[in-house]
C-alpha cells in the first residue's frame, strides 16, 4: 500500500463536474495522506481548480465522494455506511468524518476545518499585517457569524479567546518572518511576502488541510525558497495536511511527497515525484502544451 493510502486525510473516490455539457472532470480518485504534501499538477484546463473547488465546496460535484477525517481514517465499510445514512459526518472511533460533497461550503471550513488560498491575492490591503491575521479568526472567536453575548458584555470567557487569537497570530508572524511588519498595510508588503501572510491567515483558522491554488505563481527563486521552507514547516510541525495545484516545479518537485496529474479532466499519473516526473504519460501531456513547462520537465527528467 502506497504511503498516502495508509491513513489518507482525504479519499476522493470517482469524483466528476460537469459544465452543461463540458466534463471538467471526469472520475478521478485519489488520496491525500495525512501529515504529506500533496501536490495536483496538469496542463491548463486539465481540472485542477474544479478539483479544488469541489473539495472547498465552492462547487457541489455532479458525482463522488470527498471523504475527509480528522483522527485516523475510517475504513472502505465505515465510510460506505456513512454514505448510506444520507447524512455528511459522523463522529467514529477514531475522530469524526465529514463528506465535503454534502456540506456547504462554510461549513467544509469552519467544521470539516479545510483551509485555502485562492490564486489572486485576498488579503485586506489597506488593514495592518497583524488586522489580517485577525480578521480570519474572527468567525472563529463568534457564534453564529454573529458577535456573541459574551463579546458584548466583554466577558472573560470573551476577553480569553481574544487574547488567544493576537497570540496566534503573532505566533504566525514570528514564523514568517514578518513580526516587524506586524503594524504595516499589508498592501505596502512585497509580493513574496503576501503570499505567505495568505498562508499564515489560513492557517490562523487552524486547519487539518491546507488547500493551495498555486502558492508560487509570480514569486521570485529567493521568495519561492521561501515558500517552500513554510510549507514544509507546516508540513513538519503543524498537524494540517497540505494539498497544492501548482504549476512551478522547482516548488512541486522539491516539497511534494506525492503527486497527481490531471490531464483532460482525467488522472493519468498519481505517485512520488521521482514516479511521476519520468512517467511518459506525463511528459507525453506536458510536451502537449507550452514551451517553458516543457523546459522545466525536461530539465527535470534530465532529457
Ligand atoms: N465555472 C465553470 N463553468 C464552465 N466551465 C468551467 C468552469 N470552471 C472551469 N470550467 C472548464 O473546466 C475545464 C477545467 O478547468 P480548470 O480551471 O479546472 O482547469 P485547471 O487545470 O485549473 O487550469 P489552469 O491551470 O489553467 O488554471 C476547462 O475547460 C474550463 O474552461
Amino acid at each position: 500500500m502506497r504511503p498516502w493510502e495508509q491513513d489518507p486525510i482525504l479519499a476522493v473516490d470517482r469524483l466528476s463536474m460537469r459544465f452543461g455539457g463540458l466534463v471538467a472532470v471526469s472520475d478521478v480518485s485519489f488520496r491525500v495522506g495525512r501529515g504529506q504534501v500533496t501536490a495536483v499538477i496538469g496542463p491548463n484546463g486539465a481540472g485542477k481548480t474544479t478539483v479544488f473547488n469541489c473539495i472547498t465546496g465552492f462547487y457541489k460535484p455532479s458525482a463522488g465522494r470527498l471523504a475527509l477525517s480528522h483522527g485516523a481514517a475510517p475504513s472502505p465499510s465505515e465510510l460506505d455506511a456513512l454514505t448510506r445514512t444520507g447524512r455528511a459526518a459522523a463522529r467514529t472511533r477514531k475522530g469524526g468524518v465529514f463528506l465535503l460533497e454534502r456540506l456547504p461550503d462554510h461549513k467544509v471550513a469552519s467544521a470539516a476545518r479545510v483551509g485555502r488560498t485562492f490564486q489572486n491575492i485576498r488579503l485586506f490591503s489597506g488593514m495592518t499585517v497583524l488586522e489580517n491575521l485577525l480578521v480570519a479568526q474572527h468567525m472563529g472567536l463568534t457564534e453564529t457569524g454573529l458577535l456573541s453575548p459574551a463579546a458584548l458584555l466583554n466577558l472573560p470567557s470573551w476577553r480569553r479567546r481574544e487574547a488567544a487569537a493576537v497570540e496566534r497570530a503573532k505566533t504566525w508572524l514570528e514564523r514568517i518572518h514578518l513580526i516587524h511588519r506586524a503594524d504595516d498595510p499589508a498592501g505596502d508588503l512585497p509580493y513574496g511576502d503576501q503570499r505567505r501572510l495568505e498562508i499564515a491567515r489560513a492557517m490562523c483558522a487552524q486547519p487539518v488541510l491546507l488547500c493551495l491554488d498555486e502558492p508560487a505563481a509570480g514569486l521570485n527563486p529567493r521568495e519561492s525558497a521561501a515558500l517552500n521552507e513554510l510549507l514544509l514547516s507546516i508540513r513538519d510541525a503543524d498537524a494540517t495536511s497540505v494539498l497544492l495545484i501548482e504549476h512551478d516545479m522547482s516548488v512541486v518537485m522539491g516539497i511534494s511527497d506525492h503527486v497527481v496529474v490531471l490531464e483532460y479532466g482525467r488522472k493519468i499519473a498519481d505517485g512520488t515525484p521521482e514516479e511521476v516526473r519520468t512517467d511518459p504519460r506525463v511528459i507525453a501531456a506536458y510536451l502537449g502544451v507550452e514551451e517553458d513547462a516543457v523546459e522545466a520537465i525536461e530539465a527535470e527528467v534530465g532529457v
